[in-house]
């Protein structure tokens, strides 16, 4: 895999600042070039002491690590970053937090979903599985996801930290284990409660402030294919409910316990999408708008369009229902 074989040209580098780059036009090998240039783009390499090529060591022991399952795959941990890459630029967060912070929230979206292996952890409890084992039912998957990307930096050819001073190191590390455990969603109310009541009131210089901060820009990363155009969005719930229906029809094999919004039989794609929407994406979105209004049109417009699409969508599906009942 030759790295440096794709030129990136300048216009590519600044689509890549936008939130709606489209990943379906794109190899695999091409975006791990991509990665590189938001590292290198945002000067960590110079900042601090990171040899490109264990940047590239690093980038591919990354990819090596996702695997091939419908949702939470190399493509969702490469939007995630791209998403994160975005709204540093559009927030201009490199005029308010350090270099540091940035490197933390860009590894923190690579790294958030290391080795998923496609069950929920509500899958991991009910089956007691090793990770739920290892990790008291706590989290399971994103401690797990967070120990696999520590378990890639202790590799001397890919650690892109080893040159930071030990004070930088425990920074990083503390600063992604936060934001990597903070993309569980069973604590998204948690997380969203403390940033609306801080955003009234926020401040740059305030440690505490800059933490809350952090995870909710690595969990809107995370949950925004909404905010892309319908045509690379739509193809992500396709992938998202494949994945779910895995589960569920596993569960049901198992006598596991399942989901509602995830049960094949049960589901409407338009209903849950429409749901999630209203009430778990514009309520964060709105939040983080709140504090950077410049974010209105280029994530939370097309996510109300979105919700607009969906709502259609549902619409109609009734109607024909009750026609054809008719
Ligand atoms: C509060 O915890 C929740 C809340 C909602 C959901 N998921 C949903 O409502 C449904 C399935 N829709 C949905 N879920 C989505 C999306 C993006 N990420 N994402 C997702 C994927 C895995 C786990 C959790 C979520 C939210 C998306 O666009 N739609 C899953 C967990």
């Amino acid at each position: 895999l030759n790295m440096s074989s794709l030129q990136v040209t300048e216009e590519v580098r600044e689509h890549l600042k936008t939130p709606i780059f489209d990943n379906w036009q794109w190899e695999e090998a091409e975006m791990l070039v991509l990665l590189q240039v938001m590292y290198t783009d945002l000067d960590f390499l110079t900042a601090f002491h990171i040899e490109l090529e264990v940047l590239q060591n690093f980038l591919f022991e990354v990819y090596c690590h996702y695997n091939n399952i419908p949702f939470h795959n190399f493509q969702h941990c490469f939007c995630v970053t791209q998403m994160m890459y975005g709204l540093i630029w559009l927030t201009d967060l490199r005029s308010k937090l350090g270099r540091i912070d940035l490197l933390i929230m860009l590894t923190s979206a690579l790294c958030h979903d290391l080795d998923h292996p496609g069950y929920n952890n509500v899958y991991q409890i009910n089956a007691q599985t090793d990770l739920a084992l290892r990790y008291n039912d706590i989290s399971p998957l994103e401690n797990h996801h967070c120990a696999v990307a520590f378990g890639i930096l202790a590799k001397p050819e890919c650690n892109i930290l080893k040159n930071l001073t030990s004070e930088q190191y425990k920074h990083i590390r503390g600063g992604m284990i936060k934001c990597i455990l903070a993309t569980d969603m069973a604590r998204h109310n948690e997380i969203l409660s403390k940033f609306k009541v801080i955003q009234p009131v926020f401040n740059f210089t305030n440690r505490d402030h800059k933490e809350v901060l952090m995870k909710i820009m690595v969990k809107v990363s995370d949950i925004s294919n909404e905010a892309r155009p319908m045509a690379v969005a739509e193809p992500w719930l396709d992938c998202l409910l494949q994945e779910f229906f895995n589960q569920s029809d596993t569960e049901k094999l198992k006598g596991l316990p399942v989901t509602p919004f995830m049960d094949r039989d049960k589901v409407s794609k338009p209903s849950s999408q429409t749901n999630f929407i209203q009430f778990v994406l514009l309520p964060l979105f709105t939040e983080l708008t709140k504090l950077f209004p410049c974010l209105e049109q280029h994530i939370l417009e097309p996510v109300r369009r979105a919700l607009e699409y969906y709502s259609d969508m549902e619409r109609a599906s009734k109607e024909e229902q009750s026609t054809t009942k008719a």
